[in-house]
């Protein structure tokens, strides 16, 4: 273990995504085995000491490639010299909160964690936003991080892809090692588009392997857009080692690359693919090869995929344009 540790920054650590997370990244499965890291935690300060109490747990974990821990409650110190910045920690939408109200509450939060990635991170810094909106809570970020490039921000639609690709392995009885090529299209969100059109199933269309219109509409895209309701009716509280799991895999794949014959699906800013407007954090499908991500091209969109796109990058402009009136980008 000759290389220097890899800071890695977990906003709402002592929550319930930080507490499946942070063992995940000290055991190696953020980065790889052969990557040593040094745990940067923020919290806001009455939640510092349940952090400290997870930072514990992780000491007696014994991990070998746990170089150290550090617990924040100021983003400034937090980000300082990250290289994968984890901003999981948002603030939820509690009873009678508008929609307005959320993104301002948000804005709160990401815009002073992006002017502190902006001011410290170091040069090769990686942004994943999970905290909700995702999305729109990475364009905060990224509108206050002048200097570091675009598209290092990037916001979470994996949970979703594993979904989806799940939901149709179960649908064709076949393992979902055989799903290759799903896509999530647009906002985490309701709206979000699955799309199994330009999905394989052991090397054919997965649409036409389902062969069933009505099944799409009716049961898979609402159960995978919905799956998080699902949750937290079923669990009485929302998902947490499922998302905590497609954090490490789009961190994972971001960093030692997609396998050859497949994507994933990442939200990122667009550069105006697939007639999604410039600048919004959309989730698209990507590749992901030496430390950087392309939006695959060319795929062919069908009039159902467009209408269902051009719905979900709908409700992203709305997002972007209350936030623009809140003057937060
Ligand atoms: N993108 C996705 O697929 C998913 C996103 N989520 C979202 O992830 C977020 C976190 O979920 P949970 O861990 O279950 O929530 P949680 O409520 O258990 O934990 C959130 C933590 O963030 C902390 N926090 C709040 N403001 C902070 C700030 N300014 N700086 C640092 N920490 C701060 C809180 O003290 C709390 O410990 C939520 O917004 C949730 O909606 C959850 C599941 C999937
Ligand atoms: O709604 C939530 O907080 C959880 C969420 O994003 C999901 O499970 O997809």
């Amino acid at each position: 273990m000759t290389q220097a540790p890899v800071n890695v920054t977990v906003t709402g650590a002592a929550g319930q995504i930080g507490y499946a997370l942070l063992f995940r990244i000290a055991s190696g499965q953020l980065l790889g085995q052969d990557k040593p890291v040094r745990l940067r935690l923020l919290e806001i300060p009455q939640a510092v000491k349940a952090a400290e109490g997870t930072a514990l747990e992780l000491e007696d974990g014994a991990f070998p490639l746990l170089a150290g821990i550090d617990i924040f409650d100021d983003a400034k110190q937090a980000f300082e010299g990250t290289n994968v910045a984890l901003l999981v920690g948002a603030r939820p939408r509690t009873k009678g909160m508008e929609r307005g109200d959320l993104l301002e509450a948000n804005g709160g939060i990401f815009k002073p964690q992006g002017e502190a990635i902006n001011a410290g991170a170091a040069d090769d810094v990686k942004v994943l936003v999970v905290g909700n909106p995702a999305n729109t809570n990475a364009l905060i970020a990224k509108a206050h991080a002048p200097d570091v490039p675009a598209e290092r921000f990037t916001a979470m639609t994996r949970l979703d892809h594993n979904r989806a690709i799940a939901q149709l392995a179960k649908k064709l009885g076949v393992p979902v090692t055989e799903v290759k090529k799903m896509t999530i299209w647009g906002n985490h969100s309701a709206t979000q588009y699955p799309d199994i059109f330009n999905a394989e199933v052991n090397g054919t269309s997965a649409a036409e392997a389902v062969g069933d219109q009505a099944w799409l509409e009716n049961e898979f895209i609402p159960r995978v857009a919905k799956r998080g309701a699902e949750i937290i009716e079923a669990r009485g509280a929302s998902s947490a080692a499922s998302a905590a799991n497609a954090a490490i895999d789009h961190i994972y794949n971001w960093v030692n690359g997609t396998p050859e014959g497949d994507w994933v699906s990442m939200g990122v800013p667009s550069d105006g693919s697939y007639g999604v407007p410039e600048g919004l954090i959309s989730s698209f499908p990507v590749v992901c090869r030496d430390g950087s991500y392309e939006i695959v091209q060319g795929l062919e969109i069908n009039d159902f995929s467009r209408a269902k796109i051009d719905a979900s990058v709908a409700e992203l402009s709305e997002e972007r344009d209350a936030v623009r009136k809140l003057g937060l980008v």
